[in-house]
């Protein structure tokens, strides 16, 4: 199942530059896995803004929340989910 799945990264403005760089680290280690795995196959950065627009490829809803909630960036991110079903038009 397809989610489109929009991603605005918002760290306080006060956390120590070793903590964002340990969190960001971290995330692209995980995002690149799952990229990988097949499970992210789109991340595409939004031109002028820490944000990111991304197509999530796995089996439910449920999977998909426990992906994203396991990504270091989580607590700092608003996120915003659209489940994407098959265009009749699209061939
Ligand atoms: O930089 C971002 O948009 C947040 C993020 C998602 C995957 C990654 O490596 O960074």
């Amino acid at each position: 199942m397809l989610f489109h799945v929009a991603m605005e990264v918002r760290l306080p403005p006060d956390m120590p530059a070793a903590k964002a760089d340990d969190l960001k680290a971290r995330e692209r280690d995980l995002a690149q896995a799952l990229q990988r795995q097949g499970k992210w196959p789109h991340l595409w950065r939004v031109a002028g803004r820490y944000a990111n627009i991304s197509v999530f490829d796995v089996a439910d809803a449920d999977e998909l929340h426990a992906l994203l909630s396991s990504l270091p960036l989580f607590p700092y991110m608003d996120i915003r989910v659209t489940a994407l079903a098959r265009h009749p038009s699209a061939i």
